[in-house]
């Protein structure tokens, strides 16, 4: 059985020598705080598609009060949302620009999920699929994270990969199966966890951790792998059940 290839580095690496096999990407950014120019940088230079979801305008926006002569490099594509929460003149700023703002006012769908929609919608027009990277989707209020977590299992069937980005770490849904997580351990690590979430229980095999699981059952209330460390530029992980990967950015 072949395994399933996971590549953040391929992303956020600023080598572009390390970038050049990357697959396409969507970006969307998310309504939390845009801390570090770095990522956003890094992240919307190499993007094909860039997304806000409706209130992440803003914080596209307000990232650049200390260096507004910047902002008009970063004008994204669409703008998606109900737009309860994008500000009037930040809207009118990013329309003048280019931006296609559009309102959908679905009660059960959170503005990512109809971000995550807009990545279909355009995929299946061009024939092509994206991967997809969210910028801030963990952190903030518990039932967001939630739902972002839920994001991820709604793709889950897809042959797209998607990655959860934060200030602090990149989180991914490893699918049943092999996985060979590669690493770059001057962006990514010192720490880590596989954690089996929306599972009763998963059991794992791994390598390349500083504590490796030997087909153990990991479940909440058992035993669930967090504050791990990574121990080579390879991980590998073989699990029955979907299982949460996250690693830590440096
Ligand atoms: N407090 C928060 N914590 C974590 N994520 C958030 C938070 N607020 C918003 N998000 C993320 O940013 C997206 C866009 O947020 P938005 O500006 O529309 O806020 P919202 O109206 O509270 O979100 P939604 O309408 O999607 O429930 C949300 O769909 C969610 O993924
Ligand atoms: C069982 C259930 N719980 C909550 C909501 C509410 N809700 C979920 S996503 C969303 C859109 C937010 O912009 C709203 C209002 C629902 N519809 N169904």
């Amino acid at each position: 059985m072949s395994a399933y290839v996971w590549s953040a580095a391929k992303f956020l690496s600023r080598n572009s020598k390390d970038t050049t096999q990357r697959p396409p990407y969507a970006l969307i950014i998310l309504n939390q705080p845009l801390n570090r120019r770095d990522l956003l940088s890094v992240l919307w230079r190499n993007a094909s598609l860039r997304i806000c979801a409706d209130g992440g305008g803003n914080r596209l926006y307000d990232s650049f009060t200390n260096d507004p002569s910047s902002r008009d490099q970063f004008i994204p594509d669409v703008i998606r949302g109900d737009l309860d929460s994008l500000r009037p003149e930040i809207q009118e700023y990013y329309r003048e620009r280019g931006t296609l703002i559009e309102q959908l006012h679905a009660q059960d769908s959170t503005d990512f999920m109809k971000c995550v929609a807009l990545v279909r919608e355009r995929d299946e027009v061009h024939k092509v699929e994206h991967d997809i990277i969210a910028l801030s989707a963990l952190g903030g209020r518990f039932d967001q994270t939630m739902a972002s977590i839920h994001m991820l299992f709604l793709l889950k069937g897809e042959s797209r990969k998607v990655y959860l980005v934060s200030d602090e770490c990149v989180t991914v849904l490893l699918d049943v199966g092999k996985h060979e997580i590669r690493l770059d351990q001057k962006i990514e690590g010192p720490t880590c966890g596989v954690v089996p979430v929306g599972v009763a229980g998963a059991t794992l095999t791994t390598s390349g951790l500083r504590w490796n699981l030997d087909h153990y059952y990991c479940n909440f209330g058992g035993l669930i792998s967090t504050s791990n460390l990574l121990d080579s530029d390879v991980v590998t992980i073989e699990t029955d059940q979907p299982v949460v990967w996250t690693v830590e950015l440096r």
